[in-house]
């Protein structure tokens, strides 16, 4: 048993019957395992690419430099900032999150300005590129997911396009000495939001917790994107969609640096996630809670947030 392998292909350029297959397949993957493994995502090869080469760049840059461009949930949070929710040990990671851009209609202080590296021009491109990519890519894979959810295939585009959604770009440098005793690139934890577009890493180290209770490694072709689903997507299904503890370990060969890039797509922040009558069975698992809501409270718990 491993995680299945879909080419979203299939679905986009498909008739009634294979895009009803891919639904099929897309649910029964996350129910599975909470993860799936997308093939022909229509996020360009080049792109990806370019996103690794402008990614190494910048975490490159000297440390002095890159906290100049710290500031809060965009730009840089740095190495040992993110613990877990459930751990007291920092994450051994550094990373910079790019938002989508405020817009009229869009409260403004969900949208913050993006933060640019001076240092890496290509940087802004190359990523508010991608930021867009993904996100077309991750609606393309709610609506395949609303029918089976006895929603119209278009219920998650308006709570979507307008979502706090966040690309990560992630460094986890070569473990140092020093590390506190105990302490792993990622310590295992769920995703907050509805689904996760994992721009797969080149090197190893993700792993999921199956349902068997096994850790289990997640691992694909660089071009590939790994997909999970999130608490927020858990919450609204009432558990029929659940998400999945995962973690990324600590390197058991060469200690060298690691890269990766998940987009995280959020709901706007007034979206309910109060469980969908499709989803209801014996009765509600939790109390209603907007997305915003439940985003502020998870940020504190894991030290991005007072
Ligand atoms: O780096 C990875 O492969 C996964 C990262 C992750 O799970 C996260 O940032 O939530
Ligand atoms: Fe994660």
């Amino acid at each position: 048993m491993s995680v299945p392998t879909l080419s979203l292909r299939t679905f986009a350029a498909g008739d009634a019957a294979a895009r009803a297959r891919f639904s099929d397949d897309l649910m029964r993957g996350l129910q599975d395992y909470g993860f799936i493994i997308l093939a022909d995502h229509g996020v360009p090869e080049d792109l990806l690419g370019a996103a690794y080469a402008r990614s190494a760049e910048v975490f490159a840059l000297p440390e002095a430099v890159k906290r100049r461009y710290a500031a809060g949930m965009r730009g840089y949070t740095p190495f040992g900032t993110e613990h877990a929710k459930d751990s007291t040990l920092p994450d051994l990671k550094e990373f910079w999150q790019i938002g989508r851009d405020a817009a009229p209609g869009l409260p403004a202080e969900d949208f913050p300005p993006n933060v640019w590296p001076a240092e890496a021009p290509a940087f802004q491109a190359t990523f508010s590129a991608l930021f867009d990519a993904l996100d077309r890519t991750g609606r393309i894979l709610l609506s395949a997911l609303a029918p089976k959810l006895d929603l119209p295939s278009d219920y998650f585009d308006d709570k979507v396009s307008a979502g706090t959604s966040i690309l990560r770009v992630l460094h986890y440098p070569p473990v140092p000495g020093d590390a506190p005793a105990g302490a792993v690139r990622s310590a295992a934890h769920e995703d907050i939001n509805f689904i996760t577009l994992l721009v797969a890493a080149k090197g190893a180290g993700l792993q999921l917790l199956d349902r068997d209770g096994t850790w289990l490694p997640v691992e694909t072709e660089p071009r590939n994107l790994i997909v999970d689903s999130g608490d927020m997507l858990q919450r609204l299904t009432n558990g029929v969609i659940p998400s999945t503890t995962h973690r990324v370990v600590n390197p058991v060969g060469p200690n060298v640096s690691r890269y990766s890039m998940p987009f995280f797509m959020h709901p706007a922040s007034d979206v309910s996630l109060e469980c969908l009558p499709s989803c209801r069975g014996d009765g509600a698992r939790w109390p209603p809670i907007t997305a915003g809501e439940f985003l502020a409270e998870r940020l504190r718990e894991i030290g991005l947030a007072k």
